[in-house]
């Protein structure tokens, strides 16, 4: 499932290429502002912080919310209190685009994730002129020297790479690239299983000084105490915003764990 997912991002960003070429989106993100410094901005903190994400469906869990106004909907986490935004901008599972982050990023001020299938440049280019200030790197999706590659590639455009991780042999390799913001995913790509435990098993491999964030599996409260109890200084939620008719109220209720 991960491998289709991925070679379903690079068939859609090659023919995006095809359309706007790899020196346009270039030029684009040349113009852009600067990043926003995401790694200082979800430091580590007396109070656990929120990734919240824009999210309309996903291939485990089917269509979750129709997100006609994707900017209102992020206006609302930032009001709620969000640290940055997460944006999916896959278009085949996700029903996420580009144009989606874009929008976003024109109403918020903190920072955005472009959350994808990242294999290439391209891709990575196209984040930055769309004004993304954050990455997802699928350590699962990549080979170490794609990982390295990318990683330094991401850092280049002044942006934040998010290395994903989903097991301890990740964890190192995300370790070893020096990442500054390390997640751990609940949910294996491959199998799309839940394991809300995996966080708390994986933090400790995870060094003082890294920003340690936790994926998927929150659908209250309980669930964001459950994280920060095993370490995590930021929790990334996704579903549970989107189909809960009141994000800000969910997001204050969160936030006070
Ligand atoms: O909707 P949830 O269970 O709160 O999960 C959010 C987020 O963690 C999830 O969307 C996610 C985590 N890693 C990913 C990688 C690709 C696509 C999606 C994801």
């Amino acid at each position: 499932m991960l491998a289709e997912l991925v070679a379903g991002a690079l068939e859609d960003a090659t023919e995006r290429r095809s359309v706007r070429s790899l020196a346009a989106v270039e030029a684009a993100a040349e113009a852009k502002a600067p990043a926003l410094d995401a790694l200082a901005l979800l430091a580590p903190a007396d109070r656990v912080k929120i990734i919240a994400e824009v999210k309309r469906a996903s291939p485990s869990r089917g269509d979750l919310a129709d997100i006609a106004d994707p900017a209102e909907l992020a206006g609302l986490y930032a009001a709620g209190g969000a640290s940055a935004i997460s944006v999916l901008t896959e278009g085949r599972r996700f029903k996420g685009s580009l144009a989606d982050l874009e929008a976003v990023r024109a109403r918020v001020e903190v920072p955005v994730l472009r959350k994808d299938f990242i294999a290439e440049e391209y891709q990575v280019l196209e984040a930055r002129a769309a004004g993304a200030d954050l990455v997802l790197l699928i350590v699962a999706a990549l080979d170490q020297p794609t990982l390295v590659r990318l990683h330094e590639f991401v850092l280049s455009l002044g942006m934040t790479p998010l290395v994903e991780t989903h097991d301890a042999v990740e964890v190192s390799r995300a370790v070893d690239l020096g990442a500054g913001l390390i997640g751990v995913n609940a949910r294996d790509l491959s199998t799309f299983e839940l394991d809300s435990d995996l966080f708390g098993r994986l933090a400790e491999r995870i060094p003082t000084g890294t920003v340690k964030i936790a994926e998927s599996a929150v659908l209250n409260a309980a669930d964001v105490a459950h994280y920060r109890a095993a370490g995590a200084d930021v929790v990334l939620v996704g579903e549970a915003l989107v189909t809960n008719g009141d994000p800000v109220a969910t997001l204050k209720e969160f936030l006070s764990v």
